[in-house]
């Protein structure tokens, strides 16, 4: 970075966030379920590793959802080797899951809880892939125990031609304190990245809003997902497959061409801040699971 370059702004409650449509809500819930939701969470969700292009992700995760009558089940496609299974909602996480739905006013039925152990675990930059997300809901992540700092950071095409000379790309952080909740617009998902840096600062550098819960964090994001699973998890329906109904799902698609595809379409929106939803995933797509062969 040149030598120049302005500290990105610290933001928080009340600020402009991205383009507008994202903000950062604190207290998100009651005292007594805040305090006591870290621990539970600890012991109540199914923790897993994941893996992407063969590696672990530097974090523990779940997934949480809400199974329909019919046995159905809401599915996010995004690019992994393979996504943990999907559970009911757990205990506490229904109860946070009630919280949010309040203050969000639309529904959310499935959760991404993620665990980072340390300052040493971090998500890298990215778009969230929306092909499965309600359009024009929004998506929201809870934190809770040490403070984590979000950085949102303009894709490099949103420069113009200025943005290719080394134009430092506007960015922001946001500091997540524990019980506070960011909602991210699809406005700035389409025309930010964000990203949890790691901060391998020594643990006695840090604030004690960083310190606490020894360092640990769990996020919750929360999302509104339009596309389903059949409960035998033979066939797929709804906003980002190919049918858009229970009755006529098709039968879900693993690796071949049409993984390579939606790939490819994964790496389109975490580049294009004019990202055309509906030329890139409007006919929908059925594939289930990437293989690690068809990320090589
Ligand atoms: O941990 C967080 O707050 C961010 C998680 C995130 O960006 C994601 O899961 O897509
Ligand atoms: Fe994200």
């Amino acid at each position: 970075m040149p030598r120049n370059t302005p500290a990105p702004p610290s933001l928080g409650p009340g600020d402009k966030i991205g383009e507008g449509d994202s903000e950062l809500v604190l207290n998100i819930l009651p005292p007594d379920l805040a305090e006591a939701a870290f621990d539970n969470m600890r012991k109540e969700v199914a923790w897993n590793v994941m893996y992407h292009r063969g590696g672990e992700v530097p974090r523990l995760v779940a997934v949480e959802g809400e199974a329909a009558a019919d046995g159905s089940f809401p599915i996010y496609r995004h690019p992994a080797d393979e996504s943990p299974p999907l559970r009911p909602f757990s205990p506490t996480v229904s109860l946070i899951r009630e919280h949010v739905q309040k203050v969000l006013h639309h529904p959310v039925n499935h959760v991404l809880i993620q665990h980072y152990r340390s300052g040493a675990d971090y998500i890298s930059e990215h778009s969230d892939k929306t092909i499965d997300v309600v359009r024009g809901s929004k998506v929201v992540n809870v934190s809770l125990g040490a403070q984590r700092v979000m950085t949102l950071r303009l894709k490099r095409d949103g420069l113009g031609p200025r943005g290719e000379g080394g134009t430092p790309r506007p960015s922001q952080k946001i500091p997540l304190p524990h019980n506070s909740m960011f909602v991210l617009g699809l406005e700035t998902n389409t025309k930010w990245l964000h990203a949890i840096n790691h901060d391998k600062r020594p643990f006695h550098l840090k604030t004690p809003e960083e310190q606490f819960m020894n360092g640990e964090r769990i996020s919750l994001t929360f999302r509104h997902i339009g596309t389903f699973i059949t409960g035998d998890e033979l066939c797929i329906f709804g906003q980002g497959a190919k049918a858009e109904t229970r009755e006529t799902a098709q039968p879900v698609i693993m690796g071949t061409d049409e993984a390579a595809k939606l790939l490819e379409a994964f790496g389109k929106e975490n580049q294009q801040s004019e990202f055309d939803w509906d030329a890139v995933y409007g006919e929908g797509s059925d594939v289930l699971h990437f293989t690690p062969r068809e990320l090589r």
